[in-house]
């Protein structure tokens, strides 16, 4: 039976996944979601799927299969999906959409920790291959935690669920792929065992980001920013992921992580690869993922000294966020009184190579912060000379390119203006490209593109293993060192810029304002 989806007449044409399905199909697919009735499944995942579906862009022969502890019939399952799509996806729900892409999801409820039970997934599987007439390739997305991710991987191989010389199977992990170096390594061992890396799809949903996509579009469709693009130009970076919310409910997770884990680890040294990458041959997966490999690769990791010297840690305390009092990260629910867990991290760091040697990147992340924003700010070097000096031009400023993830999505390049009038005064002006009235229409959603691409068998997005590795490589003695605890813990206020001791970090330079 086929999905009963009508595609949405006014996103034709300019909607980019539908631009990606005339270039390569999806073929017919049944996604499987271990933990299908969590958070992330919930908010994102399953009103992805319903986006998808709007859109045109799944297959006629789709199929999703749920699995999570509880025990569920089919139909109470799909009265959960609906809710959670109605309540959470981007644009309101079509009645005959959803209904099209409700009667085609299924669940089963075990333990993951239960092997036996993998034969009634098993046979569940074989059964919409046989009501497609054929079987089907096989997506097995891993939404649970961490933990859970060698117990599932492992009890597919033991029930034979990993390979099929007939259909493409493929094995879908969300972050965090590990909690440090070692872990990341015998996750890998695990899923080595298991799976051939061109069947392994690591999520880090900033891939997934339009805007972040669009880094390489504005790098490598545009000459006239490569030749500056270098150490010779280019006097520093800086890369902020700022965020306003606190942990929200998360604290059992995030206590255990921090801001490093959280997000440095993952999303912004994806952030740090696409702006240092060299330009890639071709846009295939292993092509792009390669130069980016040879960036983590080339930044060394810290040893106990640079770490003193070029890491800020830091907690909220309480304050004022949007307008009302807030209570600090120590009075949150689930957060023990002694918790020395930072949701602030700061950290310099250097890529050793013939084009970025000696220029200092600066990294920011934070909860409970002024604002949300996450953006790459590039600092242009001053000009040499200026000729005009002595008619007053002391507004002239180095240019600085600052593209910007969210929430404004766009580029802008500050330039030095002559200000009207008659003498030779200079300001800054800034020249902007934004997303939004460029397109005159909606970005799909991170994970829209991410489900996309791996039934489609295209990993350019995703992160290979030795990224990874290579990501935890960086991260791991920062994590050593501030887990022996002998390096402050500063503090900052909810709703503020940030800690004062990342301004000393990235002295003489100054954090853009929050
Ligand atoms: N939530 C978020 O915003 C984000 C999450 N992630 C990642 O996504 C993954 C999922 O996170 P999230 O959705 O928040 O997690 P949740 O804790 O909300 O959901 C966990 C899911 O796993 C199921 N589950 C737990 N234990 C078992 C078990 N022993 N056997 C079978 N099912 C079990 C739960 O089923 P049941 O309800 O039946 O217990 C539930 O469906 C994590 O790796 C997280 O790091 C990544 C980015 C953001
Ligand atoms: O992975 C994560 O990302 C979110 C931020 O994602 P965004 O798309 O809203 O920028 C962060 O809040 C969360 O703690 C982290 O686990």
């Amino acid at each position: 039976m086929a999905v009963d989806v009508k595609p949405d007449p006014q996103s034709l044409g300019e909607n980019p996944l539908i631009e990606g399905l005339e270039r390569l199909p999806v073929p017919a697919t049944t996604l499987t979601i271990f933990g299908v009735t969590g958070d992330l499944a919930h908010r994102k995942l399953l009103p992805a799927l319903y986006n998808l579906a709007h859109e045109g862009a799944l297959p006629e022969r789709f199929n999703l299969v749920g699995v999570a502890r509880r025990e569920m019939p089919t139909d109470e399952f799909r009265a959960v999906a609906k809710a959670a799509i109605e309540k959470f996806s981007r644009r309101p729900p079509d009645a005959t959409v959803l209904e099209g892409l409700l009667g085609r999801m299924h669940y089963v409820g075990f333990s993951f920790d239960d092997v036996p039970s993998y034969g009634r997934l098993s046979a569940t599987l074989d059964q919409l291959d046989e009501d497609g007439g054929g079987k089907l390739n096989r997506n097995y997305y891993l939404s649970t935690a961490p933990e859970y991710f060698p117990v599932i991987v492992g009890a597919l191989k033991e029930a034979g669920l990993n390979y099929d010389p007939d259909v493409d199977i493929r094995c879908i992990i969300e972050k965090p792929f590990g909690t440090d170096l070692e872990s990341a390594l015998s996750l890998q061992q695990v899923v080595d065992h298991v799976f051939r890396e061109q069947q392994v799809y690591r999520i880090d949903h900033y891939l997934g980001k339009e805007t972040v996509q669009n880094v390489m579009a504005f790098r490598f469709a545009n000459f006239m920013f490569e030749p500056v693009w270098n150490r010779n130009y280019i006097e520093s970076i800086q890369i902020t992921a700022a965020e306003d919310i606190g942990i929200g409910s998360r604290a059992g997770y995030y206590d255990k992580s921090g801001a490093l884990r959280d997000l440095v680890q993952n999303h912004m040294l994806q952030l740090l690869t696409l702006v240092c990458m060299e330009p890639p041959g071709t846009f295939e997966a292993d092509k792009v993922r390669d130069e980016k490999v040879k960036v983590l690769q080339a930044i060394t990791p810290p040893t106990p000294e640079e770490v003193r010297r070029d890491t800020v840690r830091a907690q909220y305390t309480a304050g004022v966020e949007g307008g009302e009092e807030v209570a600090g990260y120590l009075g949150t629910d689930g957060v023990p009184d002694d918790s020395r867990t930072e949701t602030y991290a700061a950290l310099r760091l250097e890529v050793h190579n013939w084009r970025w040697a000696g220029v200092p990147i600066f990294l920011r992340t934070g909860k409970r912060l002024a604002r949300k924003v996450t953006e790459i700010a590039v600092q242009l070097k001053p000009v040499p000379h200026l000729a005009f000096q002595s008619h007053g031009s002391v507004g002239v400023k180095p240019n600085q390119l600052v593209l910007t993830m969210q929430p404004n999505e766009g580029v802008s390049l500050s330039l030095g203006a002559k200000i009207p009038g008659s003498s030779m005064r200079i300001r800054p002006v800034n020249m902007e490209f934004n997303y939004g009235s460029a397109f005159m229409s909606q970005s799909p959603e991170a994970y829209e593109r991410l489900i996309l691409d791996a039934m489609r068998g295209e990993a350019t997005l995703f992160t290979r293993s030795d990224e990874v590795i290579a990501q935890w490589s960086i991260i791991d003695p920062i994590l050593k060192a501030w887990a022996e605890d002998t390096e402050p813990l500063h503090t900052y206020a909810s709703g503020s810029g940030g800690p004062t001791a990342a301004d000393d970090l990235i002295a003489p330079h100054r954090w853009r304002g929050l």
